[in-house]
């Protein structure tokens, strides 16, 4: 479950490992942000297919494009401090800069896509990482006939039902500096991986992981030891949090509009949705809640909200309503 109420104003004075920011608060940081957005750049952010209230994008995710861009110039520097004593006189043992990665985690249905999707967009709008990429761990789920195979299909989005160290390995890679890495890609038309396609991420200057699962611990090895998971990659994180009542509301009328539109497909994997009643509909995706997508976000992806470096806290009407930063 989740438990603590998240942020708010400190009961205790007692201090915490976190900075707990109103939304006055930190929307008043929006002044310091030197980059307000253009009249072009408000259409182009329109056109991102999601219903996104503007004064939300300059209340909240413009001031979270400055502390990322400000993480990034001071991760910059730690480099060189890095290759100040690594340096041999000679060049040798000077380390290039490798993506700066974050990763946004949250519940099925919580906004992530939208979240990071908008973080792309600003980001990518500051002249010292133009090249912001943008990957879904949803590619990295066992295709359908595997996830059968192992008994998953009530389990979608459970840990488990990923193919964790391929994920990892993905995210390594980058990391690493690798010039190009790819990885599956899923359909939410088909419900599956797409076979034999492949998406390729060539050193971007910021790369966005967004799932369900992202902060989850590592994976114990067969031998009992410990391994490195993909939040040890992780330069910066975001949770994204809300109740779990308002979170089923969205998944509804998500769940709700796809019927109206993408279902409509006959290739949909859930077409046949469209062919009953929508009480009916309605039920099913009720259930899928209840059964699949509550019991995740309350067993998997709640518990491992404190790892983030940032929690954004939406209210009912999707707005941030308060902000957990990460002590340094
Ligand atoms: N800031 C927002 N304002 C309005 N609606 C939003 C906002 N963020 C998400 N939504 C809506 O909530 C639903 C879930 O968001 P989505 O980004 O698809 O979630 P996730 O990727 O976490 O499953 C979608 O219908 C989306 O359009
Ligand atoms: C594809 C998902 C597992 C989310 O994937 P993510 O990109 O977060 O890894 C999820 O959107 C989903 O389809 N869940 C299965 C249950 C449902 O359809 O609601």
């Amino acid at each position: 479950m989740i438990t603590s109420p998240l942020p708010g104003t400190p009961r205790r004075q007692e201090p915490t490992p976190y900075v707990d920011l109103t939304r006055s608060e930190w929307s008043a940081l929006r002044d310091k942000t030197p980059l307000p957005l253009t009249a072009a750049e408000v259409e182009k952010l329109r056109g991102l297919g999601d219903v996104i209230d503007l004064d939300e994008v300059r209340d909240v995710y413009l001031p979270l494009s400055r502390l990322l861009n400000l993480y990034v110039e001071a991760t910059d520097r730690l480099r060189g401090a890095l290759n100040t004593f690594l340096d041999t006189g000679d060049g040798h043992g000077t380390q290039h800069g490798t993506p700066f990665v974050i990763g946004v985690a949250g519940s099925v249905a919580v906004g992530k896509s939208t979240v990071a999707r908008l973080l792309q967009a600003l980001l990518a709008r500051w002249p010292e990482h133009p090249r912001v990429e943008l990957v879904t761990t949803d590619g990295f789920l066992w295709p359908m006939k595997e996830m059968e195979a192992r008994g998953l299909m009530a389990r979608k989005g459970f840990p488990e039902s990923y193919d964790r160290r391929a994920l990892t390995r993905f995210v390594a890679d980058i990391k690493a500096g690798k010039d190009e890495v790819t990885a599956p890609v899923y359909s939410h038309l088909k419900y599956d991986i797409v076979p034999g396609e492949r998406l390729t991420v060539r050193r971007p200057d910021i790369l966005i992981v967004e799932g369900l699962n992202v902060l989850q611990p590592a994976l114990p090895g067969k031998d009992g030891r410990t391994r490195v998971g993909l939040a040890d990659y992780f330069d910066f994180s975001v949770y994204v949090d809300a109740k779990p009542e308002d979170i089923e509301s969205w998944y509804l009328s998500r769940f709700r509009k796809l019927r109206e539109t993408a279902f409509q497909n006959p290739d949909s994997y859930f077409h046949r949705h469209t062919l009953v009643s929508e009480e009916e509909a309605m039920a099913y995706a009720r259930r899928m809640w209840q059964t699949i997508n509550l019991p995740n976000l309350t067993q998997n992806v709640a518990p491992t909200r404190a790892r983030a470096t940032l929690v954004l806290r939406k209210g009912p009407d999707h707005k941030v309503q308060r902000l957990r930063l990460r002590k340094l």
